[in-house]
């Protein structure tokens, strides 16, 4: 059953989306930390990449949201996502945990486990690692994911599993990203079906989306809408991106694309028309 856009929430509230200019923290990968500061700065917010420490109480004071990837893991590293994630525990900070390449390694596991503890408000990583981390057989490598994950009964049966566990983490949702994207929160759950296959092929896509979801969040959007909002948004600057690419396609020119569609889509009245998806 494909849902009208009313039933995916995508009702004029997504006009406010990026109206309001959130703090957002975030402690993450130095791969694609350039990548998100910019694609929060495009879509009005304003980031802060900030890892020490004894910064954190200071700034729990001034933020609006929180991220915590996990993609270049070091001990230190370990120690100021634990610290911050502990801080946005009592401080009630909205925060997304991204479980990057959670499906290589025990250690990530073991961490992202830990982390889903201090009841985040948003946990998220690509399908090959959702399903790991729930102890799902699963093909991710590195922080790819797999598109052997994604076939109908390993969506479904991800789904299902997920919606268990927001049953054992009443306080959280979840997000399992691909081609269709799965989102679970206690009440609701969905497909989503926008977005291109080139954005599987450039690096940071992911992480992107796990910063904007962050932003919603701290524009005050709950959990349902800034999940569905977040990754239909990114999705169609994605569809958006690939009809200005001249032929045959460079990747360079896609990614140059994507983030112009970043920094315009959301001014238009009604971009949330083409939001494909169906409850489940
Ligand atoms: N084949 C595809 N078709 C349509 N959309 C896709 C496809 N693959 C990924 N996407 C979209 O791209 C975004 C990133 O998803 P992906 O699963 O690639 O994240 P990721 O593996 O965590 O990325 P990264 O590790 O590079 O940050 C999501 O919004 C997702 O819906
Ligand atoms: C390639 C890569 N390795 C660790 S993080 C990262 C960026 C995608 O999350
Ligand atoms: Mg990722």
């Amino acid at each position: 059953m494909v849902t009208s856009q009313k039933d995916l929430l995508m009702n004029k509230q997504a006009n406010n989306f990026f109206k309001k200019s959130p703090l957002v923290h975030c402690i993450t990968n130095e791969v694609t930390c350039e990548s998100m500061a910019n694609a929060l700065l495009y879509v009005n917010s304003k980031p802060i990449m900030a890892v020490d420490e004894r910064e954190f109480k200071e700034l729990f004071e001034q933020t609006d949201g929180l991220l915590l990837n996990l993609g270049h893991l070091s001990i230190n590293r370990q120690e100021q996502l634990l610290a911050a994630s502990q801080e946005a525990l009592h401080t009630n900070k909205p925060t997304v945990i991204d479980v990057v390449g959670v499906s290589a390694s025990s250690l990530r596991k073991k961490l992202a486990l830990t982390l889903l503890e201090n009841k985040p408000t948003v946990v998220k990583g690509n399908t090959s690692e959702m399903r790991n981390l729930c102890g799902l057989k699963s093909s991710g490598r590195g922080v790819d994911g797999d598109s052997s994950d994604q076939e109908k009964a390993s969506l479904q049966e991800l789904s299902e599993t997920l919606k268990k566990w927001t049953q054992q983490y009443p306080a959280t949702s979840f997000l399992a990203t691909g081609e269709t994207d799965i989102i679970v929160t206690p009440h609701t759950s969905y497909y989503l079906k926008n977005g291109v296959a080139e954005l599987d092929q450039m690096t940071g896509t992911g992480d992107i989306v796990g910063a904007l979801i962050a932003s919603l969040l701290g524009q005050g959007i709950e959990s349902e809408m800034s999940l569905v909002g977040a990754v239909s948004y990114f999705n169609l600057c994605g569809e958006s991106a690939l009809t200005h690419c001249k032929k045959p396609l460079g990747m360079a020119d896609f990614r140059h694309e994507l983030f112009n569609e970043l920094s315009r889509l959301y001014k238009k009245d009604d971009w949330w028309q083409q939001v494909k998806g169906e409850r489940i």
